[in-house]
Order: structure tokens, then C-alpha cells, then sequence
């Protein structure tokens, strides 16, 4: 993510010593010993991104010892051996001490714990990613489910807000509109070799979470959805390219700001928007033709054009439409098992009302007619089971706007004139099994909608989703005290269980959280690895079933809809698995054949000795 240093000779990453794991007998879980066929020739290069042990290959910096301690990629710092240090000219430049990557750990959650606001985290963990990347995911991974909330949603959001006053150093490329014409020069800027990134993420800032328009401030969420993807899929940190294509913004504030790190104009219009997005997917795809593009927070409207655009030409997904709806798909499956299981209903009975009609709705409305036809619905039943609400009432044909292009499709036709304007009214007609929301608006779900849906439901369904956590549509305090503790709930950002003692139920409450971060890691390791031409829509779909699969039976019996986000890598390399597979079954896997060749078994064993693990290696974590 960060370059290295730009005054030494370039990183030795190319020729680090290579690790195979690939290559080696695999053997299943029936103990049968099978050797995979080789890979292609170009599979294994010498910038394979899990190259791991970089620091084998540091030779004695030129500029002096302290420039092989301030690359990212390579520095352990305290855990340099003492021939190492000897070796590299380290020796006084660092505390007498050898400490191993344990204790370091020891000291770094200490000082991230000693730190009082989440801002002050999230600041002290982007400096750690900047000075010692390893130790930096480390710790991430260490202390997953206290560390998410910090580099991702709610608090990547106040972030974002705040990035250009937070900034301490470049991470990522810049492409601003007035580097038109000249985007190949940038992307050939970025200093690792062809071939070896395999996962970009790319946002214009527009519509930043539930935060609007930030302009180049959205660059935190390339980051923050790229610590995911390493985090939580085990991509290499420098196979990660987080981008922002800055068009300059509409945000008064941001363009009034002295401290504003952006382009100072407003944005362009959609001729040359789509002009110049055209040139940086050229540029980035002549460079690295297997690289996975996924587009986030763009505006919807941008959003599902730039999708239909380049969905059929490059290897690239929408998350907010695609991975939204993909983890939706698998949550909603488990709660409606749940709801249909109490109520004696079929699995299909389902009436569901989405506040919320953008990216994020349409895309989830999508998925979840896939739940409805596989109970064997026809599509046009399917749909009938979707209503969707936005900031002017209940989506008809015949409300008298011109709806656009995303909304009509599920634009309702049988509301015989009547119109609905609030929430509650829609609720009322509607007679919803479940809510879903996605309207970036805090309280869209009310006590007197929360109760009315909990009268018409013995399980109510209530997913607040959006973020972040001061844009979620209700807490889970509240849907669990207006539905007595009935509710099955999932949120966008993460909320507090509550305790047995505070249960109206009596027994401890755990909400969900709904976030296409689990789901999006495991898509895109699929497709770095099976080196994918597309991502189609059946990958996504195959996503969410792997996703709900995954959830274990201790899982259930705490009444959770979603795994635990500890078990992330395990969840994204069994999702990877199982996209790869759907990836084959498509022809759009692009090497040569390679995945197609191994049973499952095989597979989850490759695509496990695949995910880069944050280690000095040797005795050098010892
Ligand atoms: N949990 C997750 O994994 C994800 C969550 N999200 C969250 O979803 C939210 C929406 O994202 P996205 O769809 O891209 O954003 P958009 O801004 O495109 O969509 C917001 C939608 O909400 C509607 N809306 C606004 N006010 C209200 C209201 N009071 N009641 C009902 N609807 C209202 C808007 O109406 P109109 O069309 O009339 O303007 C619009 O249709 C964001 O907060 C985002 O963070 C997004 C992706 C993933
Ligand atoms: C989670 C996410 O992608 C969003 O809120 O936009
Ligand atoms: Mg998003």
C-alpha cells in the first residue's frame, strides 16, 4: 500500500526468494496424497504477491542503515536478529533489545489501547501500516473484532471526514482529472512490478458511506476496504492498490477547507466523467491485466452505469450493489429460516420493505429475488415480494416523478392510485415480514414502525444497514425493546450485545452485522487467484450461499445470522472456494485450467497456503 522509501534503490520484492506452496503434494482430508498439476507458466512469477519474506533479500542499504528500516514492506524493527542488524548496518540504530513479533504485539495493543477516541486509534494504527506493515496486520488480525470497528465503518467514516487534517503520508494514487491524458503515466508511478497487484479498489469519493459527497478525503475507504482484503483474505499488502480518481467535489465545506487535499473545482459533468474513468481503466488494465477492480461509493446513478459499463469488459464488481446484496442474500436467508421455522410459514412467505432506493437497495432487492426462485418462484413473483420506499414515499409508477433507470424495476403498479408518503403508511399496506434499510437516514425506523411490524410478525426481520453508525436506522437497543426481543436484526456497523440481565427475553441478544465486508474479500480472492476475466453475477450469488453456509451450528444456537468476524479468513477462503468453483463452471477462471483440476478439498487447501500471513518468518518471530 505505501510505496517504499524513494531514495534508495528500488524494493529487491522481485527477487525475493520464492515460496511454492502450490507446487506441493496436497494431501485431502480422505489422507489421499495428490500432486496439483503445475501451473501455468505465468501464474507463478518472480512478483508473486505472497512473497512473503522479503527481508531475505535485503541487501546492506547504500543511503545507510536506517532506509532498510523505514520500508514498510520489509522493517521488523526491534525483531531485527543481531546478525541482521550486522548485516544491514542497523547495529545502534536500534534499542539493544531483540524482541520477537509477539512482544511487539504486547507493546503496540498497549499503545493503541492507551489511546482515548477512536479517531486517535484509527490514526495510530494508519501511522503502524506506515512504518511496519506486518506488525501493522498483525495486530489487526490479533484483535479482529476490536480493531474492525477502527479501520473500517463507524470510525473509517469520522476518518474520512477528517482526512485531509488527518494525513501524515501518501498511501494509495491520487488520479485527479487534471492528470488527463497522462493516467498511464501515473499508474506506471506506482512502485510495484507488472503483474503483481491483484486487487485495486476505486472510489470517487462521492458518496462516502452515509456521509455524501468527500471528495479526495474518500481515499480512507479505498484504504480501509484494502486492510479488509489483506486482513481479512490474506492478499498480500503490496498485491493492494487503493485508489481515488478525484473530480473535484461539491462539498462547500471540503473546497472552503485550507487544509483540503483535493482538486478545488466542482465536478464535471457524466461526458467527461465517463471520459475519464474510461482512460484509468485503460491505463490500470494495460498495466496489470488481472487485476480486480472493485468500485465503491460512487453516487447510484454513476454507480449502476459505470457497472453495466465495465462489467462485461474488465474484471471488476460494484460492492455497494453486488457485495451488499450478496451479504444481505445470506443473512435474510438464515433469519427467514428462523421466522419461517416459528411461524410454520413457507421459507417464501416473505413481504419485504426496503427504506432506501439507491445502490445499496436496488442491489440487495436484486440478490434477494435469487432466495425467492430458488424456493421456486418465477421471477415476476419474486419481485412482487419487494417494495421499495425512497425520500419521497413508496416507489409507484404512477407517483408522478420521473423515476430513475435502478428504481423502475421494482416501481409498483398494484397500489390501485393510493400513494404512500410516510414509513408507517407504507407499513400499513405493505404488511412487511421484513425491513430493510438503506436510506442513510437515522430513526427511518421509529418506534411506531418497529411496533407496528412487530405485531404483524411472531420474528420480526429489521436491518438497519447503513452507515455509519449515526446514519443506522434504528440501534439494536431499540429494535429489541419495541419487539420485546423478538426481533432478528442485523446492522451495517457494529452495535453492543446485550446482556442476559437487560434482555427482555432473559437471555443475551447478539445482533448481526450486515457488511459486504464479509463477503467482498472472499469474492476477490477467488478471483486473484482463478485469475477471473469476469465476475459475474453467479459468482456474487454463490458468495452469499457460501457465506450462509458458513455459519456453524454453535453459531445458530446463539441466534447469530452471521458468523463471527473472527473466523474471517477461514469465512473468505471457504467463499474463495466456492466462487473459484462457480468461476470454472462459467470459463472464467484464466488460468489455464489450473483450479479446475483439484477437488474441493484441494482447492480450500491451495487457496489457504495462498493467504499471506503478516510474519518476519524463521526464527525471527520466535
Ligand atoms: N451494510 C452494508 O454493507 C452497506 C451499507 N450501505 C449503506 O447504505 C446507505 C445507502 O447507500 P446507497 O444506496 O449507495 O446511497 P444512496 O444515497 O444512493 O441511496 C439512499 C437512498 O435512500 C433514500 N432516502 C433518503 N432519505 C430517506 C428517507 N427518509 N426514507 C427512506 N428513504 C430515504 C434516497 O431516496 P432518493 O432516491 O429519493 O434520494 C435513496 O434512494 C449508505 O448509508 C451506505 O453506507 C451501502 C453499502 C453496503
Ligand atoms: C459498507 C459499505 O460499503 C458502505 O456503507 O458503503
Ligand atoms: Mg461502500
Amino acid at each position: 500500500m505505501t510505496p517504499p522509501v524513494a531514495d534508495g534503490p528500488k524494493t529487491t520484492y522481485a527477487a525475493a526468494a520464492p515460496t511454492t506452496p502450490s507446487k506441493a503434494a496436497v494431501t485431502t482430508a480422505n489422507g489421499t496424497h495428490i500432486k496439483p498439476p503445475q501451473p501455468t507458466p505465468d501464474h507463478k512469477t518472480s512478483d508473486d504477491p505472497r512473497e512473503d519474506n522479503l527481508h531475505l533479500a535485503i541487501a546492506k542499504h547504500p543511503y545507510g542503515g536506517a532506509a532498510n528500516l523505514r520500508d514498510v514492506f520489509t522493517n521488523q524493527d526491534t525483531a531485527f536478529s543481531y546478525d541482521k542488524r550486522d548485516q544491514l548496518g542497523l547495529r545502534g540504530l536500534l534499542p539493544p533489545a531483540r524482541q520477537s513479533l509477539s512482544v511487539q504485539l504486547l507493546r503496540v495493543t498497549k499503545q493503541l489501547r492507551n489511546k482515548s477516541t477512536p479517531l486517535e486509534k484509527y490514526v495510530f494504527l494508519a501511522s503502524l501500516r506506515q512504518t511496519n506493515t506486518r506488525l501493522f496486520y498483525a495486530l489487526v488480525m490479533e484483535h479482529m473484532e476490536e480493531c474492525l470497528p477502527l479501520i473500517y465503518t463507524p470510525t473509517v467514516g469520522e476518518a474520512c471526514q477528517k482526512f485531509s487534517e488527518i494525513y501524515r503520508r501518501p498511501e494509495g494514487l491520487s488520479i485527479s482529472l487534471e492528470d488527463k491524458g497522462r493516467v498511464a503515466e501515473l499508474v506506471d508511478n506506482w512502485p510495484v512490478p507488472s503483474g503483481a497487484p491483484r486487487i485495486a479498489v476505486i472510489t470517487d469519493g462521492s458518496r462516502i458511506l452515509g456521509l455524501g459527497d468527500l471528495g479526495w478525503n474518500g481515499q480512507g475507504i479505498s484504504i480501509g476496504k484494502l486492510s479488509l482484503y489483506v486482513a481479512g483474505a490474506g492478499i498480500h499488502p503490496r498485491a493492494t492498490v487503493p485508489i481515488v480518481v478525484d473530480l473535484g467535489t461539491n462539498n462547500k465545506k471540503n473546497l472552503e477547507d485550507p487544509l483540503y487535499l483535493g482538486l478545488r473545482r466542482e465536478r464535471p459533468g457524466t461526458d467527461e466523467y465517463v471520459e475519464f474513468l474510461d482512460e484509468v481503466m485503460e491505463a490500470l488494465h494495460a498495466k496489470y491485466p488481472n487485476l480486480i477492480i472493485q468500485f465503491e461509493d460512487f453516487t447510484s446513478e454513476n454507480a449502476f452505469m459505470f457497472l453495466e459499463r465495465y462489467q462485461n469488459k474488465y474484471p471488476m464488481f460494484n460492492d455497494d450493489i453486488q457485495g451488499t446484496g450478496s451479504v444481505i442474500l445470506a443473512g435474510f436467508t438464515n433469519a427467514a429460516r428462523i421466522a419461517a421455522k416459528e411461524s410454520g410459514k413457507p421459507l417464501w412467505d416473505q413481504r419485504i420493505l426496503m427504506a432506501g432506493a439507491g445502490s445499496a437497495a436496488v442491489g440487495v432487492g436484486k440478490q434477494l429475488l435469487s432466495f425467492f426462485m430458488r424456493q421456486g418462484l418465477t421471477e415476476d413473483e419474486a419481485r412482487e415480494r419487494v417494495w421499495i420506499f425512497d425520500s419521497k414515499g413508496l416507489v409507484t409508477r404512477d407517483r408522478g416523478d420521473k423515476l430513475p433507470d435502478h428504481k423502475v424495476y421494482f416501481a409498483r403498479t398494484d397500489n390501485e392510485g393510493k400513494q404512500f408518503k410516510s414509513l408507517a403508511d407504507a407499513v400499513d399496506y405493505v404488511k412487511p415480514t421484513a425491513l430493510v434499510g438503506l436510506s442513510t437516514v437515522r430513526g427511518t425506523f421509529d418506534e411506531t414502525v418497529i411496533r407496528k411490524v412487530a405485531d404483524m410478525n411472531k420474528r420480526p426481520i429489521i436491518f438497519p444497514l447503513s452507515n455509519p453508525t449515526d446514519n443506522s436506522e434504528c440501534t439494536y437497543e431499540e429494535a429489541v425493546r419495541f419487539t420485546e426481543g423478538r426481533v432478528l436484526f442485523a446492522a451495517g456497523s457494529p452495535f453492543p450485545e446485550i446482556d442476559a440481565s437487560q434482555s427482555p427475553t432473559g437471555k443475551r441478544l447478539i445482533p448481526g452485522q450486515g457488511n459486504n465486508f464479509l463477503v467482498f474479500p472472499g469474492i476477490g480472492l477467488c478471483a486473484a487467484l482463478c485469475k477471473a476475466s469476469r465476475i459475474t453475477n453467479e459468482i456474487v450469488t454463490e458468495s452469499a450461499l457460501a457465506l450462509s453456509d458458513a455459519l456453524t451450528q454453535a453459531e445458530r444456537d446463539e441466534g447469530r445470522l452471521y458468523p463471527k468476524t473472527d473466523r474471517i479468513r477461514e469465512i473468505s477462503r471457504d467463499i474463495a472456494v466456492r466462487c473459484i468453483q462457480m468461476a470454472n463452471k462459467q470459463k472464467v477462471a484464466n488460468d489455464g485450467g489450473y483450479t479446475a483440476s483439484m477437488d474441493e478439498d484441494q482447492l480450500r487447501t491451495w487457496v489457504q497456503g495462498e493467504m499471506w500471513v503478516p510474519k518476519y518468518g524463521g526464527a525471527d518471530d520466535a
